[in-house]
Parts: structure tokens; sequence; C-alpha cells
């Protein structure tokens, strides 16, 4: 098995991606909240990775694939090719009934004769619980925000309006300076994000054969030719994953109402500007754990979406480039990383960082949670005139319509560069 560990760039798993709908593998009913999971088969070998090693994982021991292969890029729903090789993703996106469905009768049909009983257990529980978590009571924000600015948000959910104001001023300061901040507070309940990372790991624990048996049907449009179409239907807890999607979502449209303030634009201005939320996807990353010491999980990229959002176990390895030095987004638990993505950063003429980041592998697996808040495909994206000819500065970027962006963004995660600088991103439309 070979294991890859170049540094290559690309450009985030940000996947709002074509006209097609991204996740058309993945999807399935409220959220529409499926799975779309990429694991390189024929790179990883799958039947060459053998069952029964032990694994440390957080604070727990447990059964699992063994295997090493390396990940150039964990992007989700987007290869047409496997690029991904070594780690697994899935991915919940809100559009794509169409041809979801087809991937989730193969599904049901497939998983239809495993018991859950038998589900769980082959795939051993993994992460416990975060309240079984030693060490993880909650969060200990003051002691253990690490090295990432600190975003509050709890003034706006009991209307402090000085509270608020502090807030808005952290956030914007840490978007002009990083373009990343941790957000505590922020209403996305801590178990729940718990129980969707357990349940992750409990599907990505799961023996690669059964893991196939979800892979989209042959000549489906889902984007991914080899990877998990759904979440096992009897495994999965939907409603989990549906709430958690639903909580990002109000998140998303809490943060985006603050970054509107934040850029002095006129009240409701970006919500009336982007107020589809059909290509918004929420994408589950597992990363195998490191042989060599700074192997690289997800390669070096800056996001495609408008916001992210990130929220991960407690292993590490998000890192954050800052003045040429990589700065941690250490986990603290019960906290969401959020990062600005091209977007809006071209939206706001470069005000914001959409900041370089990476994934570096740890020893033992890691898992983490990605949602991506994005825009309509049809979207004509382009500096706003407040940041621009209102105040007598020149445009940084040419206009583009996103689903053209997202197209080169694709071909870019596809058909990878052999030079990483040669990779398609937002600099393309620099002017
Ligand atoms: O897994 C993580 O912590 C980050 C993932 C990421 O940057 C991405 O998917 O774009
Ligand atoms: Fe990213």
């Amino acid at each position: 098995m070979t294991s890859k560990k170049g540094d290559k760039k690309h450009t985030g798993s940000s996947p709002a991606l074509s006209q097609e709908p991204i996740a058309t593998g993945s999807d399935t009913q409220a959220c529409n909240a499926t799975v779309t999971a990429v694991i390189d088969l024929e790179a990883n070998n799958v039947t060459g990775i053998e069952d029964e090693e032990k694994v440390d994982v957080p604070n727990v021991k447990m059964t699992s694939k063994k295997g090493d292969k390396s990940t150039t890029g964990s992007s989700p729903a987007l290869s047409q090719e496997p690029i991904a090789t070594g780690s697994d993703t899935q991915a919940c996106s809100n559009k794509g009934v169409g041809s979801i469905l087809t991937d989730l009768e193969m599904a049901e049909t497939l998983v239809a004769n495993l018991t859950l009983e038998d589900l769980e257990d082959q795939a051993t529980n993994i992460l416990p619980r975060q309240s079984e978590r030693k060490g993880d009571q909650g969060p200990d924000i003051a002691t253990n925000s690490g090295l990432l600015p600190v975003v509050d948000l709890a003034p706006f959910f009991t209307g402090d309006e000085s509270g608020m104001a502090r807030a808005t001023e952290a956030m914007h300061e840490a978007c002009h300076t990083l373009g990343f901040f941790r957000a505590v507070n922020h209403g996305v309940p801590t178990g729940l994000m718990a129980r969707a990372l357990e349940l992750s790991a409990k599907f990505f624990a799961l023996p690669d054969k059964e893991k196939v048996k979800v892979r989209p049907v042959e000549g489906s449009q889902a984007p991914l030719v080899a990877g998990y179409g759904l979440h096992p239907p009897h495994l999965v807890d939907r409603e989990a994953n549906e709430e958690c999607y639903a909580k990002l979502t109000e998140l998303g449209l809490l943060i985006q109402d603050i970054l509107n303030d934040c850029m002095g634009l006129p009240p409701g201005f970006l919500k009336n500007y982007n107020n589809d939320r059909s290509l918004d996807v929420m994408v589950a990353l597992r990363y195998l754990p490191s042989t060599d010491e700074g192997e690289i999980g997800l390669s070096e990229h800056e996001d495609g979406s408008c916001i992210s959002f990130v929220f991960q176990d407690g292993v590490g390895g998000l890192e954050v480039l800052k003045d040429g030095q990589w700065i941690p987004a250490e986990p603290v638990p019960g906290s969401i990383i959020i990062n600005i993505g091209d977007i809006l950063r071209v939206l706001n003429n470069n005000k914001f960082k959409s900041a370089t980041h990476r994934v570096v592998r740890k020893p033992v697996h890691r898992h983490s949670f990605g949602f991506f808040w994005s825009v309509h495909g049809d979207k004509w994206v382009e500096p706003l005139p407040e940041f621009t000819a209102n105040i007598g500065e020149a445009p940084h970027f040419r206009g583009f319509q996103y689903n053209d962006y997202m197209q080169q963004f694709m071909k870019s995660r596809t058909h990878p560069q052999s030079r990483p600088e040669d990779a398609f991103s937002v600099a393309h439309y620099a002017i």
C-alpha cells in the first residue's frame, strides 16, 4: 500500500460544485442529510486492508481497520476520480434528492439483511460520548482556548447588546487578521456534535465490505466513483445528523448576520444576497493515522465556500497559515471553528482573509465535520460597491458566476496540477 506524503495544494472540501447538485450521492430526508463518502478503493486496496488491528483513539482502545493511506485531499462530494487516498468522507446536503433516492434504495436493499446488532458489533464504539470522555467536562474556554481568537456568541442568545457589540468587534478583528476564529456558546449543543462524531466514527469503523455496500450505484450522478453514497440506514441516527445540520444552518444565519454588521453592510444585505441554502453541505471526515511525522491528511487549501464551520474530536491536526507559520486550531470541546471562505473574501474585496489551512495526520484516527455555507450556483460574485466604487477603491477581483468558479474548483481537485502553485484558486479572478 502506498503512502502519499505530498502537501499538494487543493481548494478545500467545500463541495458546492456545479449545476449538478453537489452531494448528489448524499442525501436523504429532512436535511436530506446523508452521506457521500470518499474512499479511494483502488488506492486503498480494500481487500488488502487487514481487520483487527488495535488502534488507539482518544481515551479508548478500539478495533479498527489497518492501513496507512495518507491523503492528499479529503474533499468529499467532489471527485470524479479517486483523489482522497486515506481519508473517508461523508456529506450531508440538502439538495439533490432525485439521484439520491436511487442510492438510498440501493443502500436500503444492500444493508437490509444486516441487523443493527450486526452493525453495532462490527463497529466498535470508538468514540465515547463527550460526557464520558476524560477531561471533556464541557468547554473550558478561559484556560483552553488555544491560539485562535475566541468569539463568545452567548450575547446573541441573551440579547445583551454590549456583549453583542463586543462579539461583533472580536469577529471583525479575527476575520480581518486571520480569517479563522473559534466560536463558543454558539447554540449547537455539545452533545449533538459529540453524537454526530460518534456516529460518524461508528460508520467509518465498519469493515470496508460493509461500507462499500453503500457506494453510489454505477452510473449514478453522485460525484464520487469511489465512496459511500449514503449512511447505512440501519446504522445511522439520521435525526442526530439532521438536527446537527439544522442547528448549523441556524448558526450560519447568525454568523452571516454578524458578518454583515462587521462589513458595515445595510442590515439584512447578506441574508438577501445569499438566500438560497441548496448548496450548503455537511461533511463527515475521517483521517487515517499517520505513519510518519508530519504527514498531511488534508493538503493546504482555502475554502471555496462563503463561510465554513468545523467541529472535531480530540485528536487535533487542523492548522491555519499565518505569516508563514502554521497555527494549530486545537480541539476545544464544544467549540466550533469558523473560517471565511473565498466567496466572502471576494465580496468584501480582500477585507477579510480566506486563510490557507490544512490537516496534519496524527498517530490515531481523527474525525471531524465540516459545514460549508455556500451561495446559489447562479449567483454573480464580485466585490461589492461598498468595498470598491463607494470608497474609491479598485476591485481586486473580476466577477464570476459561482457555478463557473465551482466547475474549475472541481476540475482542479479531480485533475490536480503537478505544481501546487498552478492549482485553481480564487486568485484566478484577481485583477
Ligand atoms: O477536518 C478539518 O478539520 C478541516 C477540513 C477542511 O478544511 C475542509 O474540509 O475544507
Ligand atoms: Fe477547509
